[in-house]
This record gives C-alpha cells, structure tokens and sequence, in this order.
C-alpha cells in the first residue's frame, strides 16, 4: 500500500462487554478526532473489541486516551492498522449477508437480493450509521414490526433511527401513516434521507433530536406506534419523554437492552404508567412491545432542556 492512499487509521483494542456499553453511552469521550465502535468478537459474546478510527496516525498520546477507556487491555499491544478509501468501502460491505426477518429483507449493494414473494427487501449499506439488520436488536424490532402488521397506525416515530431501516419498515407495513425518524446524530438522519431516497421511501419527517424534548416531535404528537432503538441507559431516562408524546394505548417497541437489563426498563415505563404486552430474547438481548396507559403524560413544569425532570401524569 502506498504512503499516499492511506487516508485514516484503525486502532484496536480489546474490551470487555461492560466497557463497550460504557464507551456506547458516553456522551462526549473527548478524543480528538476519534470515531470509535464496539462489537462483540464474532462466535464469542465473552469478548469484545474497541475499534477508533482516525484522521492522523495515532499519537502515543490517543493512544493512551483510548487505554483509559478498556483499563482491561492494560497488557495488550493496541493493533494499528493504516485504511485507504478503498478499505472503507470493503469493511462496511464485508461479511454482510443478507438477512431476512418476517417479510423483509435487507441487502447490501454487495449482495443484491430480490424481495420475497409479498415482501419487502431495503438496500442498506453499511456506513456511518447503526442499523443493517445484521445485530439484533435491529432484527429483533423488525419481527415486533412484521408481527404487527395487521395493527393499524396513523402516526409513528422511530426515535434513534439510525439508518432509518425500522422507518422504511414501518412506512411499507403502514403507508398511510405519518412517520417520523429522528436521531441525535445528524449524520445518521443525513444517511437516513439517502437511504429513504435509495429505496424509494415515501417521504419521511427527519429530525435531528435528542429524546422526543423537541418542538418538533411534540409538535407531531402523540404517536399511536413509538420505536426506539437506543440503549438502557437512555430508555430510562427518556422514558417520561417517550410516554409524553405517545397516545392514549399506544404501542411502544424499545430495543436496545440486554436481558439483565429487562426489569430496569419495564420498570421505568411502568412508572409512566405502561404496561408490558410481549417481549423477544435474541441471544443477550430483550426486545419489547409496551402498551402506553389510558391517560396521557404531560410535563408538569417547562422541562429543563438539559434534564428530563418535571414530568408527571396528567390525572
Ligand atoms: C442502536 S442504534 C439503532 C439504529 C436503528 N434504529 C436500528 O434499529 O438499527 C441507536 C441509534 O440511536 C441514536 N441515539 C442515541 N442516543 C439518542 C438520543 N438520546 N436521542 C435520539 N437518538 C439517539 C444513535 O445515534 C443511533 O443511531
């Protein structure tokens, strides 16, 4: 390879779970120009990897930034590896199979495949966000969603839509709905708009937001189905927001959680007055179908944009 082509490096490190999860719900980990990802090492959920991806060679400076991050690869040589444009491009269509689940399927350009008879398939490559079916929590709402086609809905919103893949679902399953997809990452609604273009998605309302604590959002509100992807920590503390703006009744679909993490969750929706209709397991992972109360959850006091306090039911 040579010195000229390479326009970024890999710098990996091995992790546990728990670290990873810490990693994913940090909000701002302060690493100068580092975009970082966690998988599980393939055929082994004891283990873990930190991939940080950056601009410049890695500094013995980052270097020991990303260290701090997994202090149990205290004794393990990071491995850094140099990425030409064309490795990028490799990487993210690598391995991607494509999946089915219900009737949708969900292919790579890669790996074109034609819908099965009566369904669906969506070109999804694998880029800058999170959502090709291939983890399961992805795949594990896109079974919620097939398994309730014969609800009907006139309003959803896919919170942390990623790649906007359980939007585009939700739109085939529903056309008649109005739906919107939102991210706190704009990249993520950026590749959202070139996804819903690339399969010919009716248009969708894209927001950039964090939670549902957005003018926008409430003002489309309340949402009859509520699908949010994210992670425990997150659920928890946005649940309010999320009862907030969800109908009288309304099904919720939350992923993102582990099983250990089940009774957390359920409990902080119970809280707003939720109750707990049907769940999925996919390996480590929960998946769950929630059914909104009879009375809708109104914030008591102009909540403070920057906590989720002040919220109460309206009884
Ligand atoms: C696990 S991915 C799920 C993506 C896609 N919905 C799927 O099912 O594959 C979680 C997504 O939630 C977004 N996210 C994380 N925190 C969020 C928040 N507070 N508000 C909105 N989106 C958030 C992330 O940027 C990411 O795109």
């Amino acid at each position: 390879m040579s010195a000229e082509t390479v326009d970024s490096w890999k710098t990996t490190l091995p992790c546990t779970r728990a670290e990873a999860e810490a990693i994913d719900a940090a909000d701002d980990l302060a690493i100068d120009a580092v975009l970082m990802t966690t998988e599980e090492v393939e055929d082994d959920v004891t283990r873990w990897r930190l991939d940080a991806y950056s601009e410049r060679e890695p500094t013995a400076a980052m270097i020991a930034q990303l260290r701090a991050l997994v202090p149990s690869a205290a004794d393990t040589a990071p491995v850094i590896e140099p990425l030409t444009p064309a490795d990028w491009v490799a990487m993210s269509q690598d391995g991607l199979e494509p999946i089915a689940e219900g009737r949708f399927v969900v292919h790579t350009s890669a790996h074109p495949v034609a819908p099965p008879p009566g369904g669906r398939a969506f070109l999804i490559d694998a880029g800058r966000a999170f959502g090709t079916g291939h983890h399961a929590t992805t795949s594990g709402c896109l079974a919620m969603l097939d398994g309730l086609a014969d609800s009907s809905f006139a309003r959803i919103i896919d919170i942390g839509t990623g790649t906007g893949l359980l939007a585009f679902a939700a739109a085939h399953l529903w056309p008649a709905a109005e739906i919107v997809a939102t991210d706190i990452d704009p990249a993520a609604v950026d590749v959202t708009r070139e996804n819903a273009a690339l399969n010919a998605i009716p248009p969708l309302d894209l927001i950039v937001a964090d939670g549902a604590l957005n003018d926008a959002i409430t003002a489309r509100a309340p949402y009859d189905l509520l699908i949010a992807n994210i992670l425990a920590g997150p659920l928890v503390s946005m649940a309010p927001e999320v009862v907030a703006i969800a109908a009288p009744n309304a099904t919720i679909i939350l992923a993102g959680l582990l099983e250990t993490q089940r009774s957390t969750v359920v409990e902080a929706f119970a809280a707003c007055g939720c109750t707990l209709e049907r769940m999925d397991r996919r390996g480590d992972w929960t998946i769950l179908h929630l059914i909104a109360g009879k009375t809708r959850y109104v914030p008591t006091t102009p909540p403070d944009p920057k906590g989720r306090d002040g919220w109460a039911l309206d009884i």
